[in-house]
């Protein structure tokens, strides 16, 4: 539990460059694991205009910055006499693990290459509801800054300390509230402790047949009550809804009490629904201890697919179509040809027989198909369900998917596709190491919208790297990652070469700055499931109206008049409210 990592990550995971300057990712728990990836460097290069020197890396700095601690003793002395001493820790690398989270540019490059702004005082392990009320009253006496910690893996900068906090801050690291309380079988709910990674609570689940079904990227180290808090979203949501639609009841404790409903329910009419405002919360109201979930039989069926577009406008006219089908599965995305080929190179060196097929397939597609290699896209998909349910949208997907001239391309592409998603945390720090940056964000926008943010998106980047004069070319791919009624999530990959670039972790995030003015611009929102964060604070004014803002400070100030939850997240001067 206190082991901490600030790349992302298991430790026994990672890319490395082999002496053929071949790449692999060590380890065995992904398929792209363990074999070598010929065509990775030259991928890399190419779209950035460079030449990498597996020789030339960027050391990290070996004695990262930790500021002094801030003690406040007669809190700790009462503390001491509460809790046993493996509740707590000062340890520095502990220290330094909970003050931030994924954000590549703001937090994890901070860490790795230079000095992240400011670090928590101290680490409280919360163990039960009784501890989190018992620490919320110790902070309350003494004048304590909470900051609730899930799995550290936000990438809204949800987690970075307010500079100008003066008070000792602690965080609270949910994870070992990890349990699942109750199933009820007959109803399909279960009430699960909000430091449940999604990894832990989907194997907990499945001892007694059941599913959650809510897959983010991070599913490994992301917490339920870090889902709740950010408002997430899953791969599978056409299946399983998306986590608002998932839990039933949640359990808030604050300052002035306990939030929750009676009871689960269904679905209510009972005037302004108090539940609804916790997703999203960010850390700002109180700790999360547990929430009611539904759940879901093991499906019968998994099925992986594929489907190649000749281009990206293609690609959208059959989501847009698929969307208002009846046999949406339960994960459809579209990628850009960027990152379509991005896949192909992750590929292994084919043996002969797979070579002499992989051609054929080639000449197929290129020469009789007439699909030029650098405008095709591809969707991949995800099926779950009885065994009728998975032959009638397989059926159908094909056959709507032929309007649109896609070809079905096996369901092994599909699959990477998906394994893919895993690794790219993984790629964002091996690149770092060799001076490429990149991160990733997110919109929604209406269907009407997509192409003119993709475009507003590619002209911006260009605009920026042209501006502060960086080096080589920048790299942009994106992919729809999920579909709604009215619209879609984009979901953006950008990257530049940084090598000789003066201090790049300040040039990076106005770069990304830009792109989301240009995204708002352009008719995409603030964001899809990332959150607001200290990232994407400045937005809110473009999203809400001023007395909607008000009203939301109210509450806060209604509900923590002492801003014990000072962790100053959705309003730059939340806290001053
Ligand atoms: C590689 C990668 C892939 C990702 N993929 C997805 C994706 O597919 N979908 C998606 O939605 N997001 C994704 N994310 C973003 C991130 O995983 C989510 O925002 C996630 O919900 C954060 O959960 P966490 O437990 O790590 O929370 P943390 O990062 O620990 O905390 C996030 C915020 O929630 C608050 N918080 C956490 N736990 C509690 C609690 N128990 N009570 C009160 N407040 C709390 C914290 O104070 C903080 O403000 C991804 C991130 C990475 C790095």
């Amino acid at each position: 539990m206190e082991t901490w990592r600030h790349k992302w990550g298991f430790a026994d995971t990672q890319f490395i460059i082999n002496d053929d300057r071949s790449v692999t990712l060590t380890g065995d728990r992904y398929n792209l694991s363990g074999y070598k990836m010929p065509y990775f460097l030259s991928y890399i290069e190419e779209q950035l205009g460079i030449e990498i020197n597996p020789h030339d890396q960027q050391p990290e700095i070996t004695q990262k910055f930790i500021n002094p601690l801030n003690i406040n003793k007669c809190f700790c002395q009462e503390l001491e006499n509460i809790f046993p001493s493996n509740q707590y820790t000062f340890d520095e690398q502990e220290r330094l693990f909970h003050s931030h989270g994924q954000s590549a540019f703001k937090e994890v490059y901070k860490v790795l290459y230079s000095k992240l702004e400011r670090t928590v005082d101290m680490i409280f392990y919360c163990q039960s509801e009784l501890d989190a009320q018992k620490i919320i009253n110790l902070a309350i006496e003494h004048n304590i800054c909470l900051v609730p910690f899930g799995g550290g893996t936000n990438v809204s900068c949800a987690l970075k300390l307010p500079e100008d906090e003066k008070r000792m801050v602690v965080s609270v690291d949910m994870r070992r509230m990890n349990k699942i309380e109750w199933i009820d079988r007959d109803n399909f709910r279960a009430c699960v402790q909000a430091g449940i990674t999604g990894q832990q609570l989907e194997e907990q689940l499945r001892k007694d047949g059941f599913t959650c079904g809510h897959e983010p990227d991070s599913l490994e180290f992301s917490t339920l009550g870090g889902w709740i808090s950010t408002n997430a979203s899953g791969m599978k949501k056409n299946r399983y809804g998306n986590i608002e639609q998932i839990v039933e009841n949640i359990t808030l404790i604050t300052p002035k009490g306990t939030i929750e409903q009676i009871q689960p329910i269904s679905r209510a009419s009972m005037g302004m629904q108090i539940q609804n405002i916790l997703f999203g919360s960010e850390g700002n109201l109180g700790l999360i201890t547990k929430a009611v979930i539904k759940i879901h039989p093991i499906p019968q069926v998994k099925k992986y697919g594929s489907l190649v577009f000749p281009n990206f406008e293609l690609g959208v006219e059959f989501l847009y179509s698929l969307a208002h089908s009846g046999f949406v599965p339960a994960s459809i995305r579209l990628v850009d040809n960027n990152q379509f080929r991005f896949g192909q190179a992750l590929k292994p060196q084919p043996t002969n027989i797979k070579g002499w097929i992989d051609k054929l397939k080639k000449f197929y597609l290129l020469k009789l198909c007439g699909f030029n290699p650098y405008q095709m896209v591809a969707a991949t998909i995800v099926m779950e369900g009885s065994a009728q349910e998975i032959a009638y949208q397989q059926t159908n997907i094909y056959a709507l998917a032929k309007k649109f001239q896609g070809l079905a391309s096996g369901s092994e592409n599909g699959q990477r596709g998906y394994m893919l998603t895993y690794a790219i945390a993984y790629m964002r720090d091996f690149l770092a190491s060799f001076f490429i940056l990149g991160e990733s964000f997110e919109t929604s926008v209406s269907w009407s919208q997509i192409h003119q943010v993709c475009h507003a998106v590619d002209q911006t980047l260009k605009e920026q790297h042209e501006k502060f004069n960086l080096p080589g070319k920048p790299y942009l791919s994106y992919r729809i990652s999920q579909i709604y009624h009215t619209g879609v999530c984009l979901y953006f990959m950008f990257g530049f070469y940084s090598k000789g670039v003066e201090s790049p972790e300040i040039i990076s995030p106005q770069i990304e700055h830009s792109i989301r003015v240009a995204i708002m611009e352009n008719g995409g929102s603030i964001s899809h499931h990332h959150g607001v964060g200290k990232s994407r604070q400045e937005f809110i004014k473009n999203t809400l109206s001023s007395d909607s803002i008000e009203l939301i400070k109210e509450i806060k100030q209604a509900n923590d008049p002492q801003n014990i939850f000072g962790i100053g997240n959705f309003c730059a001067d939340a806290k001053t409210i």
